[in-house]
């Protein structure tokens, strides 16, 4: 077989039950050590999806070499991931990074494990938002001077906002403009829309798995781009898909970008049929 080993943290959440069942269906994917604060609850047994070993968070540094892992994939919270990452740079092992909600603090950690082994980090793993903040970059170049409001739409059980993937799209819409816009947080009272801020706007409700909606307006025309997260299964698979291609690499930090190229040159889109 020759896969790669695969360390997941934040094994008993949503997105760590996603990343064991896409592990299982992996033929890249070799062994699976799964970690928890709460590892009675990760999904084990007879489970089609059940990893090949379960630790408790404490143990992680000693089974990190145990289990003679190469990449650990972290969709957990920010404080808990910080001290995950640490812990596999200490061991030598790669790391992917789905987890958002860090502070500036948080995120200057997290980045120098980039100086030891080699650090992906992504705020979304889905090939469909990749595409959407090449539409958005592109859109708000051809469209200077329309206003922009960003809107995303995720389950109640959400803990950050606005969610990782909208401040990445501010962020490349303030790079397209050539300038940091101030941003506007819902609206309320008398508050007028004034020069060029963007409008922010953060809901939550039920099980939905996550909507990012850009809207440009001016010149009495409305363009809206938008993308709907159909599963959790493709955030899964696009942060495996990124830790095949990690494993091996120089120590330092690698855009998912990088991942997708990859496989465009390969033909693999990820696409069902
Ligand atoms: N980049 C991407 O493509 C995506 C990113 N995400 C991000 O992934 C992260 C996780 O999301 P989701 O799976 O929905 O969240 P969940 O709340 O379902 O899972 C979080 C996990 O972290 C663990 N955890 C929580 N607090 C601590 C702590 N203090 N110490 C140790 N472990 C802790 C939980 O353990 P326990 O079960 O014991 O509570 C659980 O396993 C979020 O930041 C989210 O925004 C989500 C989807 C896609
Ligand atoms: O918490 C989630 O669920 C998601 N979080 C990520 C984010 O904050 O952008 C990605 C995705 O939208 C789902």
């Amino acid at each position: 077989m020759g896969g790669h080993r695969v360390a997941i943290t934040g094994a008993s959440g949503r997105m760590g039950g996603e990343l064991l069942a896409a592990a299982a269906a992996d033929d890249a994917v070799e062994y699976v050590l799964a970690a928890s604060r709460t590892p009675e609850a990760v999904t084990s047994g007879d489970a089609p999806s059940a990893p090949d070993a379960v630790v408790d968070e404490g143990d992680l540094d000693d089974a990190l070499e145990h289990h003679d892992v190469d990449v650990l994939v972290d969709f957990t919270v920010p404080d808990a991931s910080v001290e995950y990452l640490r812990t596999a740079a200490n061991n030598g092992v790669a790391v992917v990074v789905g987890t958002t909600g860090y502070d500036d603090a948080e995120l200057e950690t997290l980045e120098s494990v980039a100086e030891t082994v080699p650090f992906l980090r992504a705020s979304n793993f889905s090939r469909g938002v990749a595409a959407l903040r090449r539409a958005v970059r592109s859109a708000v170049e051809a469209l200077p001077g329309y206003d922009v409001e960003v809107t995303e739409t995720h389950h109640n059980g959400k803990r950050d906002a606005p969610s990782g993937t909208a401040l990445t799209i501010l962020d490349d819409i303030d790079e397209a403009r050539g300038d940091a816009a101030e941003r506007v947080h819902g609206r309320e009272g008398d508050q007028p829309r004034e020069g060029d801020e963007i409008g922010v706007h953060a809901r939550r409700a039920g099980d939905v798995t996550g909507e990012h909606r850009v809207l440009l307006a001016g010149n009495e025309e409305i363009v809206e781009l938008t993308h709907r997260a159909g599963s959790r299964g493709i955030f899964a698979a696009g942060a495996l898909d990124a830790a095949t291609w990690l494993v091996g690499r120089d120590p330092g930090r690698y855009d998912f970008d990088a991942v997708l190229d990859a496989d465009r040159d390969t033909g693999d889109t990820g696409a069902s049929q």
